[in-house]
């Protein structure tokens, strides 16, 4: 099986095509589709003119020949962005060079850009810090939250669905305190949590089916039990409210590529709340956490605050890569993100339903919005190859083992006209599967998925 669409959505070029299949021009929304013009189409351009985060799309480089629906794996490059990286280079770096840590911000940069992170995830200033990767941000977390935990705990939760790295670090973590892991579904942990539970990691949205946990209802439950609750945000963060302050949730940490649009390996966050952050204790008690980083004491002192998650010296060029994209937020606020964000992806599944032949896919995301993320997630035969296919065409979106084609909706670019050619270029992709499964042996040909009930996805979308 071919995973050239599993890692990266594409190891080659967007909309390049091979050599042997040059890439299908793009259709533009309204265009015909075999048999006249396409209602969906024409429905598309009226939902984009009335907007509204129309015209944040221009602030982002785009090509029209592409559907660009994977901001859930690595956001677009914001026009912001370039500049700004090139005056950090010739004029911070090259002119002031060291007085830049000082006179160009640099030192304060993993503050400054967290309070500029934190009103999208529901935080006041103070409580969010930038550096590192989440994966090293979950062991902060984790390993910070074991030491706030009651001298009784024996055990933490991991989502049972987790992204990969989370269990990894968690197990990790627990193994270095003498604690157990114990899986568990989100949806179970109101249940399963006790008075032995030092925390609980749990994904807000599922990174495979797009799921939205029950962020609120779940944290509650763990304080109730006398446990912490972690959150990993990767997946929602930037593309719907979190109210990490209004919920009191405890730890949180999510990545900056994804849909706030940071870059390649942007450095992630780490959010304590207000009241932990005097008793947090770091593993990983870098000289840059420290109260007087220069004073070079060979003893370590916490600084106060939300400096205790910072750790050693940032990666400047990426952290001001992500504080110029941070600016397409101003003046935009998380709750309209949110609504466009749940319109694409109904309009997505209509279309789908409308254009994919009938048990060829079937949504494994909850259709309730409640339960809902950013992306779509479809189950489909041959997922990997139909990926191929979608990206030859122009529409990229990405595969999950071993049968997923996920697509990440970003409100700030993504238009409905993509949402409806994505569908289309589907539509025609699984049309052929299903022809040649049709032309082959019945008996042996590759068997469609059963629609779950009927149409590839059912409800009110209440
Ligand atoms: C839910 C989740 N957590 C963590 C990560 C990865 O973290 P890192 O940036 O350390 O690779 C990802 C994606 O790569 C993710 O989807
Ligand atoms: N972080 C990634 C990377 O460095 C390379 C390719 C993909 C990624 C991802 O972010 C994957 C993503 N978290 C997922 O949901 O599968």
């Amino acid at each position: 099986m071919s995973e050239s669409s599993e890692n990266t959505g594409a190891q080659r070029p967007e909309g390049a095509g091979s050599p042997e299949r040059p890439a299908a021009p793009r259709q533009p929304a309204g265009a015909s589709g075999g048999s006249g013009l396409r209602k969906e189409a024409a429905r598309a351009a009226e939902l984009d003119a009335a907007g509204p985060l129309t015209a944040t799309r221009d602030r982002f480089v785009l090509d029209e020949d592409t559907v660009y629906l994977d901001g859930n794996s690595l956001g677009a490059l914001p026009r912001s962005v370039p500049g700004r990286i090139a005056d950090v280079i010739t004029r911070e770096w090259g002119e002031l060079r060291i007085r830049s840590w000082t006179e160009s911000g640099w030192w304060t940069a993993p503050e400054r850009v967290g309070d500029r992170i934190a009103p999208i995830v529901g935080a006041a200033p103070g409580r969010v810090v930038v550096g590192d990767s989440t994966s090293v941000n979950i062991f902060k977390a984790v390993v910070g939250g074991i030491r706030m935990a009651g001298k009784g705990c024996t055990e933490i939760l991991v989502d049972a669905t987790t992204f990969p790295t989370d269990g990894y670090i968690a197990r990790s973590a627990a193994r270095m305190a003498g604690l157990a892991v114990r899986p568990v579904e989100p949806a179970r942990i109101a249940d399963e949590v006790t008075e032995r539970t030092a925390l609980a990691l749990v994904n807000h949205v599922d990174y495979r089916t797009g799921e939205l946990n029950d962020l609120p209802g779940i944290t509650a439950a763990l304080h109730s039990a006398g446990a912490l609750a972690v959150w990993d945000l990767c997946h929602s963060a930037g593309a719907l409210p979190v109210g990490l302050d209004a919920h009191g949730v405890d730890l949180a940490v999510g990545c900056t590529y994804k849909y706030l649009n940071g870059g390649p390996g942007s450095p992630a966050y780490l959010y304590i709340r207000e009241s932990l952050q005097e008793r947090f204790e770091s593993p990983l008690p870098g000289w840059n956490s420290h109260a007087d980083p220069f004073g070079m004491d060979p003893g370590y002192t916490p600084a106060g605050g939300i400096l205790r998650g910072r750790v050693g010296t940032p990666d400047i060029l990426s952290l001001l890569a992500l504080e110029a994209a941070l600016e397409i937020w101003d003046g935009v606020s998380i709750e309209e993100v949110r609504t466009k964000s749940l319109a694409l992806t109904d309009f997505f599944l209509e279309c789908v339903n409308e254009y994919a032949p009938p048990g060829r896919v079937r949504s494994v995301t909850p259709y309730e919005h409640r339960r809902r993320g950013s992306q779509v997630s479809l189950e489909s035969v041959g997922a990997g190859e139909v990926m191929e296919e979608l990206i030859r065409r122009g529409v990229v979106g990405d595969f999950r083992r071993p049968d997923v084609l996920r697509f990440g909706f970003t409100p700030l670019y993504t238009t409905f006209a993509d949402a409806e050619r994505a569908a289309w270029v589907l539509g025609e992709v699984l049309r052929e599967q299903a022809d040649r499964d049709t032309a082959a042996d019945a008996g042996t040909a590759t068997a469609a998925v059963p629609p779950a009930e009927g149409p590839v996805a059912g409800g009110d979308g209440g």
